[in-house]
């Protein structure tokens, strides 16, 4: 598979990316060439300087996951790449320290003039006097967004003594205690801050956020700080509070439209310091994110589910830590259960026993759904897509629980039911290790990774050995056996590990042997 490194990124992601890849790296691609070498790709890598637009998801016929080699995902079409299954994750933490930093070298930059001061310093001036600042200490910053990055510049705020008030809608009081920080509403914020800056992703809520509306309510000389995403200030609007001397500075890192224009009307402006888009500038976020994005396009591409994904259910990284090694398991019952299905799948069910009813299942059940799905669809089925190609093709899907697991720590039943039948398939984890243990009525005990051969027959003899004969007939090496065992009399299941493919006639000979019920091959279609 081929990965297109679309945007400079650090080389240490490429090397982890390039041991199972083909890695092509380009850097500041033109938006034409990318909308042209797209469909040879598998995977893209972006940061926020490529436009991943719903033509470029048109034309990417080959994609399967888009990586953004930091946080803001505002550049990539979402919704044009779920709808065609593509996964998109980021790599959340890799820049917070960066961009947390960053905004308080803005604001102390801001405070002390010392951008202007150092430019004319080195044009030969010396102005003490014209360069006097302003001290944090004593004043009131307002935080507006309070996740990562917004949440570390208020603890760093503190630590220079200044009164912090925080607005962030989704966060409670207890987490505004534990930061020791005062929780208020926008308008608090605007009426109160000396300082303001911005920390949330731009969405259409945050959009012009801070407007010349608000703008009038601001202290009379307050300073406002973005080092998130452009346009959540109006900067027209920024521009001529500043003018106005409203808005005694602004600190900006991130603008409307990038790289800015050189008559933007915030560029020359005395009072606003700008850097272009640096937030996540340093040697050690490059590496943090080129690693986590490398990592998450890699699991992807491998069909492993990722936390970092944005356009699937979210799960914590402790969760996912838990649930982690029982999707390959999950996939492989799914892809049984289908094999040995009759007709039309109208319905999948997962119980889930044991330990493993205390976490978030739903993801579990998602590796199911992808396991049942892929053998029967002519394209791959994935995490995104899995839900809702089950929904599109009228399958029921359940999920159950129960704490109660007799013989095994932990147990995933899943049944797939058709017309004409039920079936059901169990399985476990011995350690790390997936292990199919029940097939409809039968103990077994099956590595899932293998090609596997499931026969029922009557249980009397000679029924193995002619098995053994029509594989041994056609040059099909048999390289395990084992017998179901099971309470119904008379009856048995036979699972054959083979090394090679049986074709269709073979089979078919199979199944004629008298006192044989049925042979269906599994071939386990794990992405
Ligand atoms: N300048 C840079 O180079 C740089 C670097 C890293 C991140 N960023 C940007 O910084 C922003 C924050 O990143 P983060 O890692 O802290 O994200 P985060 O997801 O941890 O935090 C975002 C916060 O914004 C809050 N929020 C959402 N909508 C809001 C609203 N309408 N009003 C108030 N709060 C709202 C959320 O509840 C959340 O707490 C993102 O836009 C990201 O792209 C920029
Ligand atoms: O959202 C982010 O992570 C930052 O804006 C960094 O963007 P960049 O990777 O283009 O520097």
């Amino acid at each position: 598979m081929k990965v297109l490194i679309a945007d400079g990124v650090s080389p240490k992601g490429i090397d982890i990316l390039a041991k199972d890849y083909e890695v092509v790296v380009k850097d500041k691609l033109p938006a034409e060439e990318l909308l042209e070498i797209i469909p040879q790709f598998d995977g893209l890598i972006v940061r926020s300087a490529s436009k991943v637009t719903q033509a470029v998801i048109a034309a990417a016929t080959n994609l399967k996951v888009i990586g953004r080699a930091g946080v803001g995902v505002d550049n990539i079409d979402i919704p044009a790449a779920t709808a065609r299954g593509i996964i998109v994750l980021n790599a959340p933490e890799g820049n917070t320290i960066a961009a947390t930093e960053h905004t308080m070298a803005m604001m102390l930059s801001m405070a002390r003039n010392i951008p202007v001061a150092n430019e004319t310093m080195q044009k030969g001036e010396w102005n003490r006097k014209k360069y006097v600042g302003v001290e944090l200490r004593g004043k009131t910053l307002g935080v507006i967004g309070m996740g990562r990055i917004g949440s570390g510049v208020a603890k760093r705020a503190l630590a220079f003594d200044m009164d912090v008030i925080g607005y962030d809608p989704y966060i409670n009081e207890e987490r505004a205690q534990a930061l020791g920080i005062e929780i208020g509403s926008l308008d608090d914020v605007i009426a109160k801050s000396d300082f303001i800056t911005v920390h949330m992703p731009l969405t259409a809520q945050t959009k012009g956020m801070l407007n010349k509306d608000n703008m009038k309510n601001m202290k009379k000389g307050v300073r406002l700080v973005n080092c998130a995403r452009g346009g959540i200030i109006n900067e027209a609007d920024l521009a001529a509070a500043v003018k106005m001397g409203i808005v005694a500075g602004a600190a900006i890192d991130v603008f409307e439209s990038e790289p800015v224009p050189v008559d933007h009307p915030l560029v020359g402006l005395p009072g606003v310091v700008l850097t272009p888009h640096l937030g996540a500038s340093t040697v050690e976020a490059q590496v943090g994110v080129s690693i986590d994005v490398a990592r998450g396009v890699g699991a992807a591409l491998r069909g492993e589910p990722v936390s970092t994904a944005v356009n699937m259910a979210p799960v914590s990284a402790q969760v996912m830590k838990v649930i982690k090694p029982y999707f390959d398991l999950a996939e492989r019952l799914g892809c049984t259960a289908c094999s040995l299905a009759e007709g039309p799948i109208e319905k999948i069910e997962v119980e889930y026993n044991g330990e493993i009813t205390e976490v978030d299942t739903k993801m579990i059940t998602t590796a199911v759904i992808k396991g049942v799905l892929n053998p029967i669809l002519e394209f791959a089925v994935n995490y995104v897509n899995a839900p809702s190609m089950a929904k599109q093709r009228n399958i029921k899907v359940k999920e159950m629980k129960n704490k109660e697991a007799e013989n095994f720590a932990n147990l995933i039943t899943v049944r797939v039911t058709t017309a004409a039948s039920e079936i059901r398939v169990q399985g476990t984890l011995f350690g790390d290790e997936g292990r199919i243990v029940m097939i409809n009525d039968y103990r077994v005990d099956v590595d899932p990774h293998a090609r596997i051969l499931i026969c029922p027959h009557i249980n009397r003899p000679g029924i193995i050995g002619k098995v053994g004969s029509v594989m041994g007939g056609a040059d099909i090496n048999i390289s395990g056996m084992q017998v179901g065992k099971t309470d119904v009399s008379g009856t048995n299941i036979m699972v054959v590990t083979v090394d090679n493919d049986i074709p269709p006639h073979i089979l078919k000979s199979v199944i004629g042997i008298d006192g044989i019920f049925g042979a269906k091959l599994v071939n386990f279609y794990v992405v």
